[in-house]
Formats: structure tokens, sequence, C-alpha cells
């Protein structure tokens, strides 16, 4: 049984006829997203006015939404998942042709309890992220990423090791799967996963397999950054990633995977843009307990600062695991994260950004983006001129000498209290 619905206080007509909808467990109030929450709320034109202050202009224009064919929206209607897509433009340039790339973004909960067998629950998660990949392919996606670890629950909250059984070769079950999606659609697929490294003492990564138009394996990148908060026990598993900061570059332009806590390293995000990244996926899975405000402005700032679109996929959904478990933070003992919020979105070079998916129901978001945007905004804003790296190279390097001493000036009048 679904929660039932709260009131308001005062929400307008529209808001009225929502709140008759059961509340969805980790909804705002019933609403899927803020987006939808401030239409449902708002008079059509201080509706247009807020978006534009929270999503900002595309070439001086609200971004345009897709109409997507109607066979795609029946299979996200018969699928119970969230369709969105979305364009955004670049400014016509008179030497080079526009280089328009349709991405996709999958984000989905699981699909069975987590004590069924291991089996079952990979099994049942393909399944049900297939007719999402389907509607991608169908729609002309050119380049799809699915969530971090989309082929398990995220178990790494428990610390138990016996859910390292997840774990396959780069080349395993779940890219041989995606593999066969990859070449039927020409689409290229982006698949993180949990790594068994059988070459190196099968040792465990946190990896993104980079898979190609042809359904050949391109490469993979492993997670750089592996958080040490909250219930994200995952140094229980895998180490710092040993790929370093590698760009992809497929068939439909450069790519790269700053997976998860990455997202919170600005110099992460930055090597990814030195090797001359245009798009950055970041699969995640990040729940409301965590500091949820961080998630649209990390990417967004991200986008700005590096020139690149970034693509970020949260999962969905509450995980409630056989054993409870804590973390070392005086917290009672529970069964699962909280509820991982979805929300999943573009963000652009230019500061714009799409609306989120559902916080609450899988989804697709697709964005048509014209590439040619990421060297335009170069241009504009001179951020990779003015960036003065030489500066902060030194400083780095200084950093790193066991001797380093903070570059700090005290003021002589001031009097150090004994
Ligand atoms: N998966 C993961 O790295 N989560 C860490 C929490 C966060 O960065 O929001």
């Amino acid at each position: 049984m679904e929660p039932v619905g709260q009131q308001p206080e005062d929400n307008g007509e529209a808001a009225k006829e929502k709140v008759t909808l059961p509340i969805k467990q980790g909804s705002i109030h019933g609403f899927e997203s803020l987006h939808r929450l401030l239409e449902a709320s708002l008079s059509p034109q201080l509706f247009q006015e807020v978006s534009r202050l929270l999503l900002g202009l595309n070439c001086g224009c609200p971004l345009e939404r897709i109409a997507l064919l109607e066979t795609t929206t029946s299979v996200s209607e018969k699928h119970y998942f969230d369709l969105q897509a979305f364009r955004f433009h670049a400014d016509k340039e008179p030497l080079r042709e526009p280089r328009i790339v349709r991405v996709g973004l999958i984000q989905n909960s699981i699909a069975l309890p987590t004590n069924a067998p291991f089996s079952e629950q990979k099994t049942a998660i393909m399944q049900k992220v297939k007719p999402m990949i389907d509607a991608a392919g169908a729609s002309g996606v050119n380049v799809l990423c699915l969530q971090e670890a989309w082929m398990m629950p995220f178990a790494f909250c428990t610390r138990e090791k016996r859910w390292c059984e997840f774990a396959e070769p780069v080349d395993g079950e779940s890219t041989q799967f995606l593999q066969d999606l990859a070449k039927k659609y020409n689409m290229v697929i982006v698949s993180p996963i949990l790594e068994r490294d059988l070459n190196h003492g099968e040792t465990i990564w946190n990896t993104a397999v980079v898979i190609g138009n042809q359904g050949n394996i391109i490469g993979k990148h492993r997670k750089n950054h592996i958080p040490r908060v909250g219930d994200f026990n995952e140094s229980t598993y895998y180490m710092e990633g040993n790929t370093g900061h590698p760009v992809f570059e497929t068939a439909y332009g450069k790519i790269a995977v700053n997976i998860c806590y990455g997202r919170h390293h600005p110099l992460n995000w930055m090597a990814f843009g030195l090797n001359g990244a245009e798009i950055v996926f970041n699969p995640s899975a990040t729940v409301g307990e965590l500091l949820q405000p961080m998630w649209p402005i990390e990417a967004r700032n991200a986008a700005i600062a590096n020139s690149y679109f970034v693509g970020s996929i949260n999962r969905v959904g509450t995980e409630v695991f056989p054993n409870p478990f804590t973390s070392g933070d005086g917290k009672p003992q529970h069964s699962d994260f909280g509820h991982f919020y979805g929300s999943s979105h573009f963000s652009a070079p230019d500061a714009s950004c799409t609306p989120s998916l559902s916080r609450y129901r899988d989804g697709l978001m697709i964005a048509d983006m014209d590439l040619n945007l990421c060297r335009q905004l170069k241009d504009k804003w001179g951020f990779r001129m003015t960036a003065r790296y030489e500066l902060y190279s030194e400083l780095l390097a200084q950093y790193l000498k066991p001797d380093f001493a903070p570059q700090v000036i005290v003021d002589p009048s001031w009097q150090k209290r004994p």
C-alpha cells in the first residue's frame, strides 16, 4: 500500500488536482520533481519566468522539448517510466557544420527484493531496463549511459562480502547483454558495473565499460574517488581507480565518465576536460539523507567550468537489505540507505540545464546536443585560456611535499591568544 497524499497549504487549482494522487515514496508531496511541482503550482506566466531563472536559457531561449514517437511514449506508459526529451542548440557557425548527437540517460530501481537469488536479481534488472534501452534505441539515441552499478542493488552499505558475487569481468554477462543492443541500435552504451579483474588477483573495482556502436568494447574507466561518508562503505569493497581520466573518442563524440562521488572533486572534472571530453557522464547512487542540494549544483558547475555537457544519473527507490547494519556514526542500526531520488538530468556548458526525471520512477532522459556549443563557450568565456594552470601545478607540487607550509600571511598587529 502506498502512503496517502497530504494536502499542501495552497498550491493552486492544478496542484489541488494532483494531491488526490497517492504520495509516492521520495516524492515532493506526491509531485515527481521540483519542476512538476512548480508547473502545477504557478500560473503559466510565472512558471515560465521561474523556469528561466532555474534552468537558464540556451542560445537565448528556453530549452525546447522534443516530441518523441507515439510508439515510444506508449512504451513508457506501459512500463511506467518517466520519459522526457529536450534539445540544446548551439549558434550556427560559418565554417563548421553542427555536430548534433542524441544522448540518453537511464535511471531505475532494482527489480526484485535483495534476498532473492543473485542470478534472479540480475536477470530481473536486465529485463526491467531493456524496454528503456529499446525505447532509447528506437528514438535514435546515439550515446546512452546507465546508472552506477546498474546490474545489482547498491549493497555497499552492508559491508557484507557476499555482494562481491555480483562482480563481473569487463566482458561479462551484462556487457554481453548490452553489446547486442549497442549493435542493434548503432548506439554507444556506457555501462557502470561492479568489475572483477581476473588478471589481477580477481580484485573488485567500480568500473564503467564503454561499448562502441558496433558492439565492441572500447575501454573502461574505474571510479577515481571512493566515498567514506554516511552509509557509503564502498571502500570495504574496492580501491581508488587506476585508469586516470580517459576520454573515449566514439563515433559520436568524445565522452568520459566521472563515477558518482568523483563529482565532489573539481579537479576530477577538470582532468576529463583537459583530455578533451565533450560529454561527461556522472552515473551515481546517492540518497536524500546526504546533501541533496549538491546534486544539481555540482554537475552544472562542472559543465560551465569545463565547457562540456554533463549527464547526471541517479538510481531510484529504497533498497532494503536482509541484515541491519551500522556505519560507525552512532545512528541506530538500519536496513536501507534511504531513498535514491533519481532526478537524472543534463547540464550544458552555457549554464542551461534540463528539468530532472522523476524522484521515484524509472526514467529515460533524452537530449539532442550540438557539440559545437563546447568550443563556442570556450571562445566566449575563455576559461581554458585564463585558467593559470601553472600556478596550480606549482601549488600542488609543493602541497604534496611532506614539508609543505601553507602560504599564510599573519597580520603583525594581531595578538594571538595564548
Ligand atoms: N556512489 C557514491 O559514490 N555515493 C557517494 C555519495 C554521494 O556522493 O552522494
